[in-house]
């Protein structure tokens, strides 16, 4: 599904990365720990498509991702969803057009029903015509995540998103995603700064840590 090659990333004289190879299948389920600064960011926006790293290959569904026409790597991204670290919900429109406008920048147009359902499958059902902020924090992870799903992707790259849960809210949104795994068939790869979670069964953990990532 997703393979990295001898990736190095840099900013100026500072690298981040520094020699990441990993291979994921498909719909497998990975948690990368790191501390903060540690390029975890980097990583998943290079996953993502997002940013071309400064050396490596990276492989996605099949295709080596930059020595392809921009189209080609546009159609690419359409089936990988990447959730930020800072959640981008737009705050002047509601919750069911933030997750419709994920379809209409696609090119999908009537999307209402489909962004519904995502919704209904987060759990948010009620709350389409509210505005982001009137929203909990785990609320708008939620419609994140809808938002996300909606198109369907092969792969869901989320950064950080449990670092405005509490336990609790954070083992249910695991739960979650692991029953989106399942009934999508779709490989989920999360990125946290606590170092010392006890392992997740399901999970593949790897540490990222002075720019290389291993298993854990
Ligand atoms: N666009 C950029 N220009 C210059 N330096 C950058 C840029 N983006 C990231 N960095 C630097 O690269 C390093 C890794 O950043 P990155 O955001 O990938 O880490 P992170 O592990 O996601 O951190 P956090 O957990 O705090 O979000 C940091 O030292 C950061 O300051």
């Amino acid at each position: 599904m997703l393979r990295l090659k001898e990736i190095e990333a840099w900013y100026g004289d500072r690298i981040v990365l520094n020699g990441v190879s990993l291979s994921a299948d498909e719909g497998e389920l990975m948690r990368i720990r790191g501390r903060s600064g540690s390029g975890k960011s980097t990583l998943l926006r290079i996953m993502s498509l997002l940013q071309k790293p400064n050396v490596g290959e990276v492989e996605v569904l099949g295709k080596s991702a930059w020595s392809i026409s921009e189209g080609e790597r546009e159609e690419l991204r359409g089936k990988i969803s990447y959730i930020p670290q800072f959640l981008e919900l737009i705050e002047n429109l509601t919750v069911l057009e933030n997750v419709q406008l994920a379809l209409e920048v696609r090119g999908i147009e009537n999307g209402e029903d489909r962004a519904r359902e995502a919704l209904e499958v987060l759990g948010i059902r009620g709350f389409e015509e509210r505005l982001p902020r009137e929203l909990s924090g785990g609320q708008r992870q939620r419609v994140a995540i809808a938002r996300a799903l909606v198109s369907s992707p092969k792969i869901l790259i989320a950064d950080e998103p449990t670092s405005f849960l509490d336990d609790i809210a954070s083992s249910s949104f695991y739960r979650l995603l692991e029953e989106l795994s399942s009934s999508f068939k779709m490989g989920i790869i999360v990125s946290t700064t606590e170092l010392n979670l006890p392992k997740r069964s399901g999970w593949r953990e790897m540490i990222l840590e002075k720019g290389s990532l291993r298993e854990l």
